[in-house]
């Protein structure tokens, strides 16, 4: 990979510890910035409401995205479909901090997602196991995020996908060398990354949780299992109160390892926003790209 890469790589460390949040407003941009997010993501609807409305879902409309960037200092964020380069390259010329190719949008193409390397900007990208997250690194991600179900309010996919990457992680450790090429073979994963991951006990790339997280809690508990951030979307903006609670998953994201500071930050936060169970769906966005 190229020197770019590289230093996409490092940018994106610096999001590390934090709180990504979904807003459609420059007023909802400002607020996640007041309470510490360290990034947002700019888009016209939010994963609930994208859910509620059907039909297909693209990117946002540039102006709206200008007038987020031109309303916050901390980077902003716009979702491309997957395989929708075009997109990616108008967002590029917007001067976008990063693109997410999001499987919340209705996919463009349904079997190739954007060769990454070809831009300059950094790409974060979804994954529900390991294969899939080297796929997107290899392709040119500077950032992983495992996928969870976006617009639910319901943690537990997210926690399937967080802990189905430790857990191949954990296992690539202690794996004999000469296992290692059939676990990338059976897993769709380019061996080079594998041979990263198996002498590192990481991603190359920092790995943030993301779907359904709703509340303080589900926001640690992702931490906890060794995420390296959050990305919060309908969570905070559907909920009773934002202003309060996106500073409470903020601190709960911070001081994810003391159950007594989120236990006082989860009082009083107003109504949460409404879940969805996972069997109710009927698009499951995890199962978009591959
Ligand atoms: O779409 C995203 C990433 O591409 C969102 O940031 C994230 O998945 C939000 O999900 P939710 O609305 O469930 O918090």
């Amino acid at each position: 990979m190229n020197e770019k890469y590289e230093l996409n790589k490092n940018l994106a460390q610096m999001l590390k510890g934090g709180v990504i949040m979904d807003v459609v407003t420059p007023e909802e941009a400002k607020i996640a910035q007041e309470a510490g997010a360290v990034a947002v993501m700019a888009l016209e609807k939010v994963p609930s409401d994208i859910r509620k409305e059907g039909g297909v879902a693209r990117m946002s409309d540039p102006q709206m995205i200008k007038s987020i960037m031109e309303a916050v200092s901390i980077p902003v964020m716009a979702k491309v479909r997957i395989g929708h380069f075009v997109e990616a390259q108008i967002l590029e010329s917007l001067g976008i901090d990063y693109i997410d190719e999001s499987e919340v949008l209705t996919p463009a193409d349904d079997l190739f997602h954007i060769n990454k390397q070809d831009f300059k900007v950094p790409f974060v990208c979804g994954a529900k196991d390991i294969g899939e997250a080297l796929r997107r690194i290899e392709e040119g991600a500077s950032m992983i995020r495992t996928k969870g179900e976006a617009g639910t309010g319901n943690v537990v996919e997210a926690v399937r996908h967080m802990r189905t990457v430790s857990d191949s992680i954990r296992k690539l450790t202690v794996m004999p060398k000469e296992e290692l090429m059939t676990f990338a073979k059976e897993t769709g994963s380019p061996y080079n990354l594998v041979q990263y991951v198996a002498e590192n006990g990481k991603l190359p790339v920092i790995n943030f949780a993301a779907g359904g997280i709703a509340t303080p809690a589900d926001a640690a508990l992702m931490m906890q299992l060794g995420c390296d951030g959050v990305f919060v979307g309908s969570g905070i903006f559907k909920s009773e109160n934002p202003q309060k609670r996106a500073s409470a998953i903020v601190k709960a994201v911070t001081y994810y390892n003391d159950p007594k500071i989120i236990s006082d930050v989860s009082e009083d936060l107003g109504e949460p926003m409404s879940g969805l169970t996972i069997e109710s769906l009927e698009t499951p966005y995890a199962n978009r790209g591959w």
